[in-house]
């Protein structure tokens, strides 16, 4: 038997907490059916990500402008016309449960809930607009809310109470229906014809008791409170329902009504994802399941009556929730006012949407628009091999066999899939942290991180800025000395916040830096006091978290061990810095949801507008095509976004033989630069037009071009997920498994060798130089002695010569103190090198690239060419052995000549072309000056 309708059998009927159009249209409301689906819920925020969130309806809103409504009238319309389609494809499940099922809810505007006229002369409104018999009428449970229930249901009108967190408010919502049987029977209605459940929220519930009970320490009671009090719900449910009162109505056909369980999505990542639908099974309930909890439990939920066991246990939970000075009360009421706030602002939003919507449709903005060039047809099949193999669906689904045969860094990588509603949950945390850290006066703080950990922190701190009366956030991911040092010196330990972010909590250079930086702050404030300076951003159960408790951290903030550093931008690696500037999180992280929404199976790139899969599709297509060097042009505010998404698309692409070569912060030049090797993405604020010229250039010269126009900074939530899930689907279509990162270790082992042997030997063994020329040694793959004819035989005297093997590139990578004016050096460099080659060259600095595109480097099909600048320095900085210990055995300086050499030998033992130079730290900009002399 299917397990929903073995399920039904048990007497638990599950509901869809979902719509959208296409979910309707195209026929996946009807398969959910056809699996023992048995209804509906819809809320204000659900409608306002599907209508912002699609364009699945677009054509509706377009027909609806030509009538001249109004906003709230075009919404009705959209929102009518869906639970009308929804109800109709329900209705044989409401003829077959003998009325029991098949309902579609649709809720009032909570911006009534505190009136009850206008609630009552609302739902009968709808209820009549609707035209169907099996749909209900959500009603908010406030207080107001009450005499509108017995009024509906007096007039036979099926309604959802809805918000219901309270055991008291649960008794006030029964015998507000009770009465409303009562007066219907009175009126001389039929009491068997009218329906209705009582959504009894979850998830929420725990997500707030777990905040108390952490600051108790009673870790015992996480993650139970809401199931307890769900299960004392259910008792007072069967008292209720088996009153003489309550039987008396029963003769006469009444139904109960049901106690729903809703919000019964998992908000905390370390519980088990279908937590509160095996926990919460019964006879006469509902649950109304989100869709990423659906496909959770159809794999593997259970099927076990659960609701009426351990009810003694759940009373106690219940009672030591007390004795610990936790109000349930206080908090169930506070998240009703809550709960209907955030609708209430969904409604706002969803308006604000619709009204954007009309703006585009009328001046027909396009802010995602795709120019394949001549590759049109090869996208088109894509796509539908895309739509045939139903990807998006199974990456919804976490299906790992969308890129491997095996689950291995699969299943346990796509927990950034939910970030944006996870993170949603945290933000009240969060807040609290940054409020503590700001009334003690922090200043600054300095995120100690490389790769995946440090990139977004970095897109927030140089893009938002930090907003007033919040701290300076800067990044540390170079182990220059230099570097190591200027931190040192400009920010006073006494004023600054070490954010020490690393997922496997054991990366060197991080832990480096945070030793060095642990005593110097020690030095500063003393052992009481040092552990207050310090965070730590981690997995639960790694080698920093255990470090960070010993020390005595002030938070340690545990993320979703599921999600991999290139995909953390929207999980606690990414909202913890954003939030200590000022960063408006619920804004960026509905802007994420938004896209989401967008990215969803329901929205096939074909019929819909996935723009997300449309991305990935194309890139995936064209990499097939040779056009696989992805180039940014961005907007001055957006460059560092280009830095992020660099390390995404580098690392999740680049290996085993293939890869598609990101291509960020090159000076734009004339196409005849450029070779067909390229696909441009011209990033953009609306009303900005710097770069419109040179890039119709660019479409002129018959270059692929996806053109993204942004409305402001917070639409960075939405680009964030949108390349997450464009590079998880080019990683499809290239057949490579996007979440690993296989050659990044080989550079590891060789740097680590060269450090084992300094320890035994007092001294880095690097190889001889092939020669030196005034002071720079130059190492090569060949006979060369002088720079001229090193680039000659490493490079080729032209353009023709390098490009003889198709498709090469040259990435510089640069061991040197970053800077401005090294900076411009090595762009000017840069540019010099694509005018000679006419092909793409990338800038990185090391050994911050090697997290990022040094993957790609050493795992693509070895079209790189690779020019070292490493700089030693006279200042050096020791990295003690232990934080808290002066003792040390090596010095920054070491560290990242070793990390240079080991890059260096990996590049080789792969095959890769390398010209290194190495020259004195003090005179950077002489030395590599000299070097571009000697090339041009
Ligand atoms: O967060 P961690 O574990 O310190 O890793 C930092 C970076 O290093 C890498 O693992 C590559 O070395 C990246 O994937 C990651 O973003
Ligand atoms: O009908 C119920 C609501 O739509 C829903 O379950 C709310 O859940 P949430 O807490 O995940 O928003």
């Amino acid at each position: 038997m299917l397990k929903l309708n073995q399920l039904a059998s048990l007497g638990q009927s599950i509901w869809y907490d979902y719509i959208r159009r296409q979910f309707i249209t195209r026929g996946e409301l009807q398969k959910l059916i056809e699996k023992g689906l048995r209804g509906v819920t819809s809320n204000p925020s659900i409608f306002e990500k599907a209508i912002a969130g699609s364009s699945d309806y677009d054509e509706d809103i377009k027909e609806l402008i030509e009538q001249d409504l109004t906003v709230q009238e075009i919404y009705e319309k959209l929102v009518v016309k869906d639970i009308q389609l929804a109800a109709s494809l329900m209705l044989p499940v409401y003829y077959k449960t003998n009325e029991l099922d098949g309902y579609v809810s649709l809720e009032v505007s909570p911006t009534l809930a505190h009136n009850s006229h206008a609630t009552i002369d609302e739902a009968k409104r709808l209820y009549k607009l609707l035209e169907r018999k099996n749909v209900m009428i959500k009603v908010p449970a406030t207080q107001e809310g009450l005499p509108a229930i017995t009024e509906l249901i007096g007039s036979g009108i099926s309604v959802n109470m809805t918000l219901i967190f309270n055991i008291d408010n649960y008794k006030q919502v029964a015998e507000a229906y009770l009465k409303g049987l009562e007066l219907l029977s009175e009126r001389g209605g039929d009491i068997s014809k009218v329906s209705s459940v009582a959504s009894f929220f979850i998830s929420r519930i725990d997500a707030d008791v777990d905040k108390e009970v952490n600051k108790r320490n009673a870790d015992h009671l996480k993650g139970k409170i809401a199931i307890a009090n769900a299960k004392v719900a259910y008792q007072i449910f069967q008292k209720i329902y088996h009153t003489p009162r309550w039987k008396a109505l029963e003769k006469r056909g009444a139904r109960v009504q049901r106690l729903l369980w809703a919000s019964t999505g998992v908000k905390n990542p370390s519980y088990p994802d279908t937590i509160y639908v095996d926990g919460l099974i019964g006879k006469q309930t509902v649950n109304t399941v989100p869709p990423a909890t659906f496909n959770d439990f159809m794999d593997h939920g259970s099927l076990i009556i659960t609701l009426d066991e351990n009810i003694e246990e759940a009373i106690s939970q219940l009672e030591e929730l007390k004795s610990l000075d936790i109000d349930l009360d206080k908090i169930t009421n506070q998240l009703q006012a809550e709960g209907l706030e955030s609708f209430s602002k969904s409604f706002e939003n969803l308006m604000k949407a619709i009204e954007l919507k009309i703006e585009n449709i009328k001046e027909e903005r396009k802010p995602f628009r795709v120019i394949t060039s001549g590759y049109q047809a090869s996208v088109e099949n894509s796509m539908l091999e895309l739509k045939m193999q139903r990807i998006v669906e199974r990456i919804w689904e976490k299906d790992y066999t969308v890129w491997g045969d095996r689950p291995d860094e699969i299943s346990n990588r796509l927990g950034w899939l939910k970030s944006p509603d996870v993170s949603l949950e945290m933000l009240s945390d969060i807040y609290e942290f940054v409020e503590s850290i700001r009334k003690e006066g922090f200043k600054n703080a300095l995120l100690l991180g490389m790769g995946g950990s440090s990139l977004a922190p970095e897109v927030f701190s140089k893009t938002f800025g930090t907003k007033d009366g919040y701290l300076n956030l800067e990044i540390l991911d170079s182990t220059h000395p230099e570097k190591v040092l200027e931190y040192n010196k400009k920010f006073d330990p006494e004023e600054t916040l070490y954010i020490v972010s690393t997922k496997s909590g054991g990366t060197v250079e991080t832990f480096s830096f945070m030793k060095f930086f642990y005593n110097q702050t020690l030095a500063k404030v003393g052992i009481k006091n040092v552990g207050n300076h310090f965070i730590a951003i981690t997995d639960p159960q790694s080698g920093l978290e255990t470090i960070a408790k010993e020390l005595k951290f002030r938070k340690i903030f545990l993320n979703d061990p599921n999600i991999g550093g290139r995909y953390s931008a929207l999980s606690l690696f990414g909202i913890v810095p954003a939030a200590l500037i000022g960063v408006d999180l619920d804004k960026l992280l509905n802007n994420a949801l938004v896209m989401v929404c967008n990215s969803e199976g329901a929205n096939c790139p074909i019929h819909g507008d996935n723009t997300p899969a449309k991305l990935g599709v194309v890139m995936g297509t064209l990499a097939e095509f040779g056009r696989d060097k992805i180039t940014f042009i961005t907007s001055k505010q957006l460059k560092y976004f280009g830095n992020w998404v660099e390390q995404l698309i580098a690392e999740s692409t680049g290996k085993i033989g293939k890869g598609i070569l990101p291509v960020v912060g090159e000076e734009i030049l004339e196409p005849e630069y450029y070779s067909n090797d390229r696909i441009f993405i011209h990033l953009k604020f609306e009303n900005e037009s710097a770069n419109d010229e040179s890039v119709e250039k660019f479409k002129r010269a018959g270059h692929p071009v996806v053109e993204i126009i942004l409305k402001d900074i917070y639409e960075l939530g939405g680009e964030f997920f949108r390349w997450e899930m464009a590079t998880a689907i080019a990683g499809w279509k290239l057949n490579i498994q996007p979440f690993d990162q296989p050659n990044v270790e080989a550079a590891k082992i060789l740097a680590r060798e060269m450090l084992a042997e300094y320890l035994k030997e007092g001294k880095l063994n690097q190889p001889n130089p092939n020669f030196e020329m005034n002071g720079i040694k130059v190492y090569s793959n060949d006979y060369s002695s002088d720079i001229t004819s090193l680039f000659n035989n490493q490079l080729g005297r032209n353009a023709e010569d390098f490009r003889e093997r198709e498709n090469q590139y040259i990435a510089i990578h640069a061991y040197v103190k970053p800077n401005e004016s090294v900076d411009k050096l090595l762009h000017s460099f840069r540019t010099l090198l694509q005018k000679k080659y006419k092909s793409a060259i990338t800038v990185g600095y090391g050994p911050g690239f090697l997290h990022s595109t040094g993957q790609l480097h050493k795992g693509d099909a070895g079209k790189g060419v690779f020019i070292q600048f490493i700089s030693t320095s006279k200042n050096d900085a020791a990295i003690p052995d232990n934080a808290g210990d002066e003792k040390s055995t090596m010095s920054f300086g070491t560290l990242i000549t070793a990390q240079a050499f080991g890059d260096r030998k990996a590049l080789k033992n792969s095959g890769r072309k390398v010209i290194t130079f190495l020259f004195d730290g003090t005179e950077i900009e002489k030395s590599i000056n000299q070097i571009v002399k000697a090339f041009n």
